[in-house]
């Protein structure tokens, strides 16, 4: 298994362009929510403005609009017509990529959903969350998963997807067999996180387990579609996205601690992530680099 080291992530980085626009910088759709589960969808539409995309739509159920809104006026956002939970994703531009599934639920109208939106969705695209439960009790649905999509599961998620593994490295294994099986690349999280195209295989070098906390996962979905969103290839977003994570974690500890480390924090700490990167590269940080 190869390492993503500082190396790789410096050749990966491409600095935001001198003459860029809000719509040159892709635009992000984050697709999720419930009720009483608002939050989840929040972090990931936060998330990926900070990691850099020009625009971003959050799709969320009719609840979830004020909320939205109110919480994080820089996003756009589309109501389903269904008050608590998603029950047909339409929406009338081309994102640049789409995320789905944090806090989504999977009742039965969103369930119906997911899977007409799988009939026609070409990509980018990040799979997360309750979207991967979906799929869990819909494996017939994985044919309509565009090749190159990202699946984020986390081990009990990724168990669920496939079957219980008594190890790590057996679920590892797995994960490896899955991503070839239906052409994907799968983010299997954990300490520490592996990204798997089938073909090669690389492990995380940066985070901690300050991570182990509510929405950090649903963060990351939204820092992997910002980077989809931007013209990173699929396999480029996720490991920049799985090192850029890590990386806030690993800078925060030394002064939060793991304790209160909660996931707004890592979106706080995504612009000093991306300077450490700039860093890496030997290039000046500044304006004109
Ligand atoms: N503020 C919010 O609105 C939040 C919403 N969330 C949403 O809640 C829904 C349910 O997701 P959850 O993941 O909480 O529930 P799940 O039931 O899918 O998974 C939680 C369980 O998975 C296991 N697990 C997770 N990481 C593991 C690891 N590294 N090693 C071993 N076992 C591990 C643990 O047993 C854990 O209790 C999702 O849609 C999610 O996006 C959560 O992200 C929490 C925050
Ligand atoms: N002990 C740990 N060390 C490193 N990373 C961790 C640790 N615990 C959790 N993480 C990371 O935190 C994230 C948790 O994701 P997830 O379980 O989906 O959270 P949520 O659904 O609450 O958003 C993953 O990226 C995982 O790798
Ligand atoms: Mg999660």
């Amino acid at each position: 298994m190869k390492q993503i080291t500082r190396d790789l992530i410096s050749t990966l980085y491409k600095p935001t362009k001198e003459d860029a626009h809000k719509g040159t910088k892709g635009h992000a759709l984050l697709v999720g929510g419930s009720y009483g589960k608002m939050g989840s969808i929040l972090l990931s539409s936060k998330a990926a403005l900070r990691t850099g995309c020009g625009l971003v739509t959050a799709f969320v159920p009719e609840c979830g609009v004020s909320i939205l809104q109110t919480a994080f006026p820089e996003a756009m956002a589309i109501a389903d017509d269904n008050q608590k939970a998603i029950s047909s994703i339409t929406f009338d531009f081309e994102p640049s990529a789409i995320g789905i599934g944090p806090g989504m639920g999977t009742e039965e109208t969103t369930e119906e959903a997911f899977g007409e939106f799988l009939k026609s969705v070409k990509g980018p695209l990040v799979i997360d969350a309750d979207a991967l439960n979906i799929l869990s009790g819909k494996r017939e649905w994985l044919k309509r998963v565009p090749s190159t999509t990202i699946l984020t599961p986390h081990p009990k998620e990724f168990d669920r997807l496939t079957k219980t593994h008594d190890t790590i490295e057996a679920r590892q294994k797995s994960a490896v067999a899955f991503a070839s099986e239906h052409k994907v690349i799968v983010v299997l999280k954990g300490a520490p996180t592996i990204i798997t195209n089938g073909t090669e295989t690389f492990e995380n070098t940066t985070g901690n387990a300050a991570l182990a906390t509510a929405g950090s996962g649903d963060v990351l979905t939204g820092i992997i579609t910002s980077l989809l969103a931007q013209g990173y290839q699929p396999l480029e977003a996720a490991q920049l996205g799985v090192y850029l994570h890590g990386l806030t974690a690993d800078i925060a500890v030394s002064h939060t601690g793991t304790e209160s480390f909660i996931a707004s924090d890592i979106i706080g700490l995504l612009g000093k992530a991306f300077l450490r990167i700039k860093e890496y590269t030997g290039k000046p940080i500044g304006f004109r680099n």
